[in-house]
């Protein structure tokens, strides 16, 4: 197969629906080297229909008016409480420390069911079926690649083996802060500068994940180990895959509990041309009190601390508010997330 267009960031697809250890050592090697991986949509495991269907909706929601969308604030009572709701534009920053103002975006934070969906509203209220759907099949996903991690990492049996990592995202145990993230960007016609950016450099905060857009949609970079940045296409192969993969990407969290094994890489959305662009994130998170103690994985330790990986740890301490303390500090999932949250949205305790 060769790749279309411009010279893209060369991150593989992989085919998981055979899942066997060498497809495990492949979902590793992509995940360590560059971060970000794809996989194939074989059109069951997350229909495209329903990757469709999300789109459409989330348009409705956005053309809304904006006192309506006001009225389920992130964080506020009627949107359901911490991180979720609806993000007004420039209502947060994901490169605090590299951008005067905030985003030029909007996005709408959808948290689990438990047991069911946080207030919403309509047009949302009304697709709860299809959101959950769409929640539970991306959540589905998720568990695979976990599960493919687990098999590849040689986690022993005896410490519950390639499903490691899975059983500690079980939602069926208890709540997590796994959200699906509805982001909309307003097309902009008069950039005040070439570096215009529409999402700032950040990475990800959680385990994994999952990104959607719809054909054509530019604008996604990662930054490449040279310090370049590399677009990531919708489709790297459009003549042989008639469904775009799925774009899968490892975050902080999951960098930080594998000290730094698997790689978190920073990302942003350029402004390319400034048309108006949609996107759909699930950020995949183990439940709220899972501790983020050592992997038992032999292949974590040997993975040797290289600069590089020691760099990236102090990095990760930084954010987290943790300079200087030792990689002992085992931080439950919560604790994590909610310091990366008191970053981008000042909140205070
Ligand atoms: O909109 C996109 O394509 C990427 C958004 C993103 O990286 C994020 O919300 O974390
Ligand atoms: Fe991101």
């Amino acid at each position: 197969m060769s790749r279309s267009g411009v010279e893209d960031a060369g991150i593989p697809v992989i085919d998981i629906s055979n899942p066997s250890s060498a497809v495990a050592l492949q979902v590793l090697h992509a995940a360590s080297t560059f971060g970000f991986l794809f996989i194939k949509n074989d059109g069951m495991t997350i229909p495209p229909k329903d990757i469709e269907d999300m789109f459409e909706l989330s348009r409705e929601f956005f053309k809304l008016p904006r006192e309506l969308k006001a009225e389920y604030a992130i964080h506020s009572k009627r949107a359901g409480g911490n991180n979720r709701g609806w993000v007004s534009m420039q209502g947060e920053s994901l490169d605090p420390e590299g951008q005067k103002q905030g985003d030029p975006k909007e996005a709408f934070n959808i948290a689990e069911s438990n047991p069911s969906l946080q207030p919403l509203p309509s047009p949302l209220s009304s697709s709860s079926p299809l959101i959950s759907r769409f929640q539970a099949s991306c959540h589905t996903l998720c568990t695979n690649i976990l599960a493919l991690l687990g098999n590849a990492l040689s986690i022993p049996s005896s410490h519950g083996g390639a499903t490691w990592f899975a059983t500690r995202h079980d939602q069926t145990l208890g709540p997590s802060g796994t959200i699906l993230r509805l982001l909309y960007y307003p097309s902009t016609t008069a950039p005040k500068d070439s570096q215009s950016i529409r999402a700032g450099a950040h990475s990800d905060y959680g385990s994994l994940t999952l990104l959607f857009r719809p054909p054509g949609n530019a604008g996604l970079e990662i930054l490449k180990g040279d310090g370049s940045w590399g677009p990531v296409p919708v489709n790297p192969y459009p003549s042989a895959l008639s469904s775009p993969p799925i774009l899968v990407n490892i975050g902080d969290l999951l960098s930080f509990w594998t000290s730094g094994t698997l790689k978190s890489t920073i990302h942003r959305v350029a402004f390319a041309g400034g048309e108006e662009r949609y996107s759909i994130a699930y950020f995949c998170h183990p439940r709220d009190e899972v501790k983020l103690e050592a992997v038992p994985s032999k292949l974590i330790d040997e993975f040797g601390k290289s600069e590089e990986i020691v760099e990236e740890m102090e990095r990760q301490k930084k954010t987290l508010g943790l300079e200087g303390s030792g990689n002992g500090v085992a931080l439950t999932a919560k604790e994590h997330l909610d310091r990366r949250l008191r970053v981008t949205y000042g909140l205070k305790e």
